[in-house]
C-alpha cells in the first residue's frame, strides 16, 4: 500500500506526551521477547523493492523528512567553524525559493546532534530558533570509559546546554544476558539527564540477534529512556530494515502494555531520500501517524538532507509542466 500525503508538512510545534516513566524490571515479559528472524527479513525484504510513496506526495513527505532529522556531525575533525555552519543549515535546510515555489512554509530540522565538546558552538549558533542541541555522551561510541565518567559526562552536557543525550549502552551487558546491569546503567543515565530527553543508542549491529535487539530495546524503554536508537553510526551494520521493524514493534508492545510512547531514531548510514521515505511509511504503517512527529522520531543522519535537497530540485523543475501545483494540493 503506498503512503498518501502527509497531514501537514509544516513543522508543527513540540506535543507534549506524558514522558516514559519506566516501570519495574519485568524478566519475565523480557525472557517471552522472540524475534522471528526469518519473518522479519521478509518483511524487510518486500520493503525496499517498492514505491513507498505516492509520486504526487513526495515532495511533501520529503519536507516532512527534513523537520525529523537529527543533524549530525560526529567526528573526530569536527571544528567550531563546521559546527556553526551545520546549524545554520539546520535552521534554513531547504532553500527559500525551493520552498516558495512548493508553496510551503518555512521549516528547520529535529535537532542538531554534536560531541560534547561543540555543544556550547552550537546551542549558541542556535539559540531562539527552538531547534534542540543533542550531544552523545557517555563514552560515545564504545561506551567503554569508567561509568562515573560516563555519568559525569552527562551532567556535564546537561550544564553545557543540551536538550538531548544520546547515550550508548554497555553491549556486554546485553551479550550476557545480564539484564539487571542493562537496567541498572539505562536507569543511572536516565537519572543523571534530569529533564534532558535520552535517546538510548543501543549499537544493534553489535548485539548479535534480533532477539537480543528486541530484549535491550524493552529493557531501555522498563528503564525510562524517551527513545531508542539503532546505531552510532560507527558500527560496521547500521540502521537497517529488520533492526527497524523489530525495535518499533518493541516500541508497540511497550505502549500497549503501559500507555506510554516511546521515540524512535534510526542512525548511520541514512543518506539517500528514498530510503528515508521507505522508514516513514514504515512509521506510518506500523506505529501511525503520532509517531511521526519530531517528539516521537527522528533519523540520526549526517548526509540524509544533501539527498533530499537534490530530489526536491528535482521536483520542483519537473513538476511546473505537469501541473505540480495542483498535485500537492
Ligand atoms: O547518530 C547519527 C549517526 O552518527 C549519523 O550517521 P551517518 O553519518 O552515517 O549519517
Amino acid at each position: 500500500m503506498e503512503t498518501q500525503s502527509p497531514e501537514r508538512t509544516a513543522q508543527l510545534p513540540q506535543l507534549t506526551e506524558p514522558r516514559n516513566p519506566g516501570t519495574a524490571l519485568d524478566l519475565d515479559w523480557v525472557r517471552a521477547v522472540q524475534a522471528n528472524t526469518s519473518a522479519i527479513e521478509r518483511r524487510a525484504a518486500t520493503l525496499s523493492g517498492r514505491r513507498s510513496v505516492k509520486k504526487d506526495y513526495q515532495a511533501a513527505w520529503l519536507l516532512k523528512a527534513v523537520t525529523l532529522i537529527d543533524l549530525t556531525t560526529l567526528s573526530g575533525d569536527d571544528t567550531v567553524g563546521r559546527v556553526r555552519r551545520l546549524c545554520a543549515k539546520a535552521r534554513q535546510p531547504v532553500s527559500p525559493a525551493l520552498l516558495d515555489a512548493m508553496e510551503m512554509p518555512a521549516i528547520t530540522t529535529g535537532a542538531v546532534c554534536v560531541y560534547h565538546d561543540m555543544i556550547e558552538t552550537a546551542v549558541t549558533a542556535l539559540k531562539g530558533t527552538g531547534i534542540p542541541v543533542a550531544a552523545v555522551s557517555t563514552g560515545f561510541p564504545a561506551g567503554l570509559s569508567p561509568f562515573h565518567l560516563r555519568l559525569a559526562e552527562i551532567e556535564e552536557s546537561v550544564k553545557a546546554g543540551a536538550e538531548e543525550i544520546d547515550i550508548v549502552i554497555s553491549r556486554r551487558h546485553v551479550l550476557s544476558g545480564n539484564w539487571q546491569a542493562l537496567y541498572d546503567e539505562m536507569k543511572a543515565f536516565r537519572a543523571a539527564c534530569g529533564d534532558a530527553h535520552v535517546k538510548a543508542i543501543l549499537a544493534t549491529g553489535e548485539l548479535g540477534s534480533l532477539r537480543n535487539v528486541a530484549r535491550a530495546s524493552l529493557i531501555c524503554m522498563m528503564a525510562g529512556a524517551d527513545f531508542i536508537k539503532t546505531s552510532t553510526g560507527k558500527e560496521s551494520v547500521n540502521a537497517t530494515l529488520p533492526v527497524t521493524l523489530v525495535m518499533i514493534r518493541a516500541i508497540r508492545d511497550y505502549y500497549d502494555r503501559t500507555g506510554y510512547r516511546v521515540g524512535y531514531k534510526p542512525a548511520g548510514g541514512i543518506s539517500k531520500a528514498k530510503d528515508a521515505l521507505v522508514y516513514l511509511a514504515l512509521i506510518k504503517d506500523e506505529l501511525g501517524d503520532r509517531w511521526l512527529q519530531p517528539d516521537l522520531f527522528r533519523f540520526g543522519a549526517s548526509s540524509l538532507l544533501g539527498d533530499i535537497e537534490r530530489q526536491l530540485e528535482h521536483h520542483v523543475t519537473g513538476a511546473y509542466s505537469a501541473g505540480y501545483r495542483h498535485s500537492m494540493g
